[in-house]
């Protein structure tokens, strides 16, 4: 076996794994998260060598370096191929421009019209490949804000070899996202309604991973961007969107739509593979901790505020503290106590100099409600161009950094489809933006889904009854 490239836990307290074990590994086991040891770099020629590549092709060879074994490398190309097939445009995730220097990255093409369709179509045949090679079975866990539950559900369902269950706060996502979780009959899947937030299940998530005999009796499996695969896979749109805007030869900035920093980690990991990225921006809406946070250094969740932008409705976000890991210079002490402060007592500082750091690569903005709706009545009216509210937020901070750096090209995450949220553009542009047909169909259906409280111990046994009774 050529073993390579190995991953370390942000909090130090934990093994060293190899990529296929971080793949089932979820969180490790000391609550950190996994991160590699050293990021793969890509040299401007490499860069320069992307253009007119398929999109299957350009994944396969960018993400091959984060992989340890050589066999796992062999499989990536007909894994990637697989995955991007199941995309309703060619390009997999194609380019608009709105206006000048300001163009929108389409990430909603894929089965569940959200940006996670790109990172867990791929991750389900990878983790299922590596099930199948050890003959071992999962219970995959994910928390939702509404579209990485759809994504796993249609990335997963089906399979002989996992279990999977989805929390979603009851009654904050939209009918849409719902229906996409519950509108489905595959009995591996099991779609939990939580009474809560977001974050409370994240949390039950999170304190689940940390229950080693619970952990070990349904063999504990994550897929929410804890999951190292998730964010390697979306690294990949950073780079063919920079290269159709001019890279390496030019540089661009990217403004992300962000809650549990998955998407903008991913930019800031292709800046550090050598992607020439000016600014990352981060986007948040009414939830503003980590504009928050980049402004004044303290990281202090507040109360989940409900908008229309549901899937950012997020306070703690996981994986900021992979960035502060960077940003303190690979500290896991500082690691440690900054997560330790938080659950003791809500929040911690973050020290100068990885604030410093911070600021060095992000900007960061929190775009109000009224301004969303405003921006996308604003690029309806000027580019006929209808923007998701997730999305607006991104244009949003997007159109303000061009107004400081008009000559540097702006790449806006677009995260989901507008009919997803269809409420929310009929405020703005006055119509109801429809859904592909072939999705609407799928969410006819009868709904299945179980309300359970916000209690780990009750969401604990609902699940290892379960998965015992998918095992018996
Ligand atoms: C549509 C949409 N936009 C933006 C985000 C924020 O992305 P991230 O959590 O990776 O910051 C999410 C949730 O992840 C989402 O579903
Ligand atoms: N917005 C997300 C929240 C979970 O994010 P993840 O990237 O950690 O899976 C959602 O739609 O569920």
């Amino acid at each position: 076996m050529d073993l390579k490239l190995r991953y370390l836990s942000t909090r130090g307290e934990a093994a060293q794994l190899a990529f296929d074990d971080v793949l089932l590994a979820g969180l490790a086991t000391d609550g950190g998260l996994y991160t590699p040891l050293a990021y793969p770099h890509v040299s401007p020629k490499d860069i320069a060598a992307l253009a007119g590549q398929s999109y299957a092709d350009t994944a396969a060879q960018l993400i091959a370096p984060f992989l340890t074994e050589e066999a796992a490398r062999e499989a990536l190309r007909e894994q990637t191929k697989s995955a991007y097939a199941t995309f309703r445009h060619r390009a997999i995730a194609p380019l608009t421009q709105i206006a000048d220097n300001l163009f929108v990255l389409e990430l909603f093409h894929g089965p569940t019209l959200a940006f996670k369709d790109l990172a867990m179509q791929l991750l389900g045949r990878m983790m299922n490949d590596v099930l199948e090679k050890r003959n071992l079975r999962a219970t995959i866990v994910g928390a939702t804000s509404g579209d990485t539950g759809a994504a796993a559900i249609e990335a997963f369902r089906g399979l002989p070899r996992v279990d999977v269950f989805i929390l979603y706060p009851h009654g904050r996502v939209s009918d849409v996202q719902r229906k996409q979780m519950t509108c489905v009959a595959d009995e591996n899947i099991h779609t939990i309604a939580l009474e809560g937030t977001f974050d409370d299940a994240q949390n039950i998530l999170k304190r689940l991973f940390r229950n080693q005999p619970f952990r070990e009796r349904v063999s504990l499996a994550g897929v929410n961007s804890i999951n190292w695969a998730r964010v390697v896979a979306q690294m990949v749109y950073y780079f063919t969107s920079a290269v159709s805007v001019g890279a390496p030869h030019r540089r661009v900035s990217f403004a992300v739509p962000t809650g549990n920093f998955g998407d903008v980690l991913a930019g800031y990991i292709a800046k550090h593979m050598g992607l020439p990225i000016e600014r990352l921006i981060v986007a948040t809406n009414a939830n503003d901790i980590l504009a928050r946070a980049i402004a004044t250094g303290r990281y202090e969740p507040r109360g989940v505020t409900p908008t229309q932008s549901p899937s950012m409705d997020i306070q703690v976000s996981s994986n900021f503290e992979r960035l502060l890991f960077d940003a303190t210079g690979r500290d896991h002490a500082a690691i440690r106590a900054a997560f330790a402060s938080l659950e003791q007592s809500g929040a911690f500082d973050i020290p100068a100099a990885a604030l410093a750091a911070i600021r060095a690569e992000f900007d960061a903005a929190s775009v109000g409600e009224a301004e969303t709706t405003d921006e996308i009545a604003r690029t309806w009216r000027d580019a006929g161009y209808v923007l998701d509210p997730h999305t607006a937020t991104g244009v949003r901070a997007a159109r303000a950094r061009l107004a400081q750096d008009p000559a540097t090209p702006v790449v806006a995450l677009s995260t989901a489809h507008p009919a997803k949220f269809p409420e929310a553009i009929e405020r703005a542009i006055g119509k109801r933006p429809l859904l592909p047909e072939s999705i609407a169909a799928r969410l006819e259906g009868p709904e299945r889904f179980t309300i359970l409280e916000n209690d780990e111990a009750r969401i604990a046994s609902f699940i290892a009854e379960r998965a015992r009774a998918a095992r018996a």
